[in-house]
């Protein structure tokens, strides 16, 4: 059996649109094994249980990819990271599923090669390469749609929340409702706040990242897919905290300072929204994980 364990992803970290994503301490692990039948697949909603399933298509390509038939395959799915809420439920099933095609054939899958395969499925380079590598990513595609990633430290000290909404906001629908283009303004604004704000994670500075995280790009756009995004808001700013859309929503990271804070917005938002989940979390450093297992023993990881 192969398994493979794969942090959820905070993508744009507000003001890093579309390039910067943050692996977290929110996980889903999905094993894969021998079976019987072509496709077995179980632990994900009923919809998701067809040759449609994007863990089973990122399977495919990664055996497509190395040249592989595609074996027949039970897939069976532990998720913590829940659909549609803007932590990377997408790159998880997509670098599951190209990490498994790896492992069953004798990892042959470079590293390099699934961020290129993942970036082709996600479309995006923001949460797989986070999710691949752990730690904070910013990441560009090259001319040949290569992509090309830097990974930045973030201090120890700070903590983040996750104010998960019981609504989903589609990927699809938070990308149409964007415009189309941006001013010069708005665009040195974004650059100089996108580059002060890695800065500002790996020091630590909590007043720095409240400056720099004001995000012009899809923020203020998507906030009125949000129903609940002032009250998120105002909760985390009372704290200590920084608050943006983590992904394309329905999710709000709030970053704070110290413990405490983190604390006081936990139990503010517990109380202020009973019905949602809200998640302490930490920086997953690691990255995509497999271990092939046999009759219970872990072969290699
Ligand atoms: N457990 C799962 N099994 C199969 N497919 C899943 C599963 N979880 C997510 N998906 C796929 O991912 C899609 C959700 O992707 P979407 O990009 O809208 O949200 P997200 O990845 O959770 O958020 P974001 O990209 O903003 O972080 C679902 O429609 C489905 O196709
Ligand atoms: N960068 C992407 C992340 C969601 O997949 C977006 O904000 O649309």
């Amino acid at each position: 059996m192969i398994k493979i364990k794969v942090p959820a992803t905070s993508a744009n970290v507000g003001v890093g649109f579309d390039c910067m994503g943050l692996a977290v301490s929110f996980y889903s692990t999905i094993s894969f094994e021998e079976s019987s039948e072509r496709l077995e697949i179980v632990g994900c909603p009923k919809e998701f249980q067809t040759e449609d399933n994007l863990v089973y298509e990122a399977f495919v390509k990664g055996c497509d990819y190395l040249d592989k038939p595609v074996p027949n395959v039970k897939i069976s799915i532990d998720t913590d990271v829940p659909v549609a809420r803007g932590l990377g439920s997408s790159s998880v099933c997509v670098v599951a599923g190209l990490k498994a095609a790896s492992a069953w054939f004798d990892n042959a899958i470079s590293t390099d090669q699934l961020l290129v395969l993942a970036t082709e499925m996600e479309g995006h380079p923001d949460n797989v390469t986070p999710a691949i590598l752990g730690g904070l990513c910013v990441s560009f595609l090259d001319e040949q749609n290569r992509p090309v990633v830097v990974k930045y430290d973030v201090n120890e000290k700070l903590n983040f929340v996750a104010l998960i909404p019981n609504y989903e906001v589609s990927t699809h629908k938070a990308r149409k409702v964007l415009p189309k283009t941006m001013s010069y303004a708005d665009a040195i604004h974004q650059v100089s706040r996108c580059a002060v704000m890695t800065k500002a994670l790996e020091l630590g500075d909590a007043h720095l990242i409240h400056e720099a995280c004001d995000d012009r790009m899809h923020e203020p756009y998507r906030a009125k897919l949000i129903p609940d995004y002032a009250q998120a808001k105002a909760i985390s700013e009372q704290s200590n905290g920084t608050m943006y859309i983590s992904g394309s929503g329905s999710t709000m990271m709030a970053i704070t300072p110290d413990e405490k804070s983190a604390d006081d917005i936990l139990k503010n938002a517990k109380d202020a929204f009973p019905d949602w989940k809200i998640r302490k979390m930490a920086v997953d450093l690691t990255g995509v994980q497999s271990e092939v297992i046999e009759r219970g023993k872990v072969l290699h990881r």
